[in-house]
């Protein structure tokens, strides 16, 4: 299976204001195709993996290896690139950008990729917010809609450069139970139906029941993984 994401022996200290390790040796590897959670209680370093494994945190030692290429030691141009190329983010809170429309907020990522004319991305943003059921929204102003919706927005924008891999961190930390469970039904068909791999974070049991890969984290490290 082609591996899309790697880890080797990642370690992080932070010093606050003693040193303390909080990434202890994390290695694992995520194939294409792969639907990964990665849980733990709150503190155990889930969200400091992420920041690392994205790409937006550089200091750390170990090697994180994106499509066999490592990150260590490269310029943050070529970071910024690789992760607009790449990888599709979804956080807790969207960050949509309230003065746009629904399409111009997934079409950004896009234009800023330069791979596409305005009209084709315009194109990919409508077809991926089809894809997700929301189609209709594709006008609304994006302050206009409710906490579920803008969570299936941002999922579109991390869908429109084609990402090798989207990552989530807490993706249904700040919905209510059944937008959690519209979300986490979009992910399963996006792995199912598209074979979108993908990484998430969540303290949510019932998320992670819908993953194909459960990692658990402790202390800095991984202690367990179920399939
Ligand atoms: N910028 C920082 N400076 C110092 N310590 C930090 C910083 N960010 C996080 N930490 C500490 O590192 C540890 C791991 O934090 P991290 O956010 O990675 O955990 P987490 O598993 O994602 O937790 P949660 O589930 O609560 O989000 C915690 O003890 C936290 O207090």
């Amino acid at each position: 299976m082609e591996t899309i994401l790697e880890a080797v022996n990642i370690v992080k200290y932070f010093y606050d204001p003693v040193k303390v390790k909080v990434l202890d040796g994390v290695n694992f590897s995520i194939a294409k195709g792969d639907f990964v959670s990665i849980v733990g209680k709150s503190g155990c370093g889930k969200s400091s993996l992420m920041y690392v494994l994205s790409t937006m945190d550089t200091d750390y030692e170990g090697e994180v290896k994106i499509d066999g290429v490592s990150m260590q030691r490269k310029k943050e141009k070529y970071l910024a690139k690789i992760r607009n190329e790449k990888i599709g983010f979804v956080f807790q809170f969207h960050y949509l950008l309230n003065e746009f429309t629904v399409l111009r907020n997934v079409m950004l990522p896009g234009l800023k990729l330069n791979r596409y004319s305005e009209k084709e991305v315009e194109a990919r943003a409508y077809e991926k917010l089809q894809t997700l059921g929301i189609g209709e929204l594709a006008l609304k102003n994006a302050a206009r809609l409710s906490g579920g919706e803008k969570q299936r927005v941002a999922i579109a924008r991390a869908l429109i450069n084609d990402p090798d891999i989207i990552m989530g961190d807490e993706p249904t930390g700040n919905l209510d139970k059944k937008n959690s469970e519209l979300v986490f039904d979009i992910f399963k068909q996006l792995s199912q139906q598209l074979n979108q791999t993908m990484l998430i974070v969540t303290h949510d049991p019932d998320f992670a029941a819908k993953t194909n890969r459960i990692i658990r984290m402790e202390d800095g490290k991984i202690v367990d993984e179920q399939r």
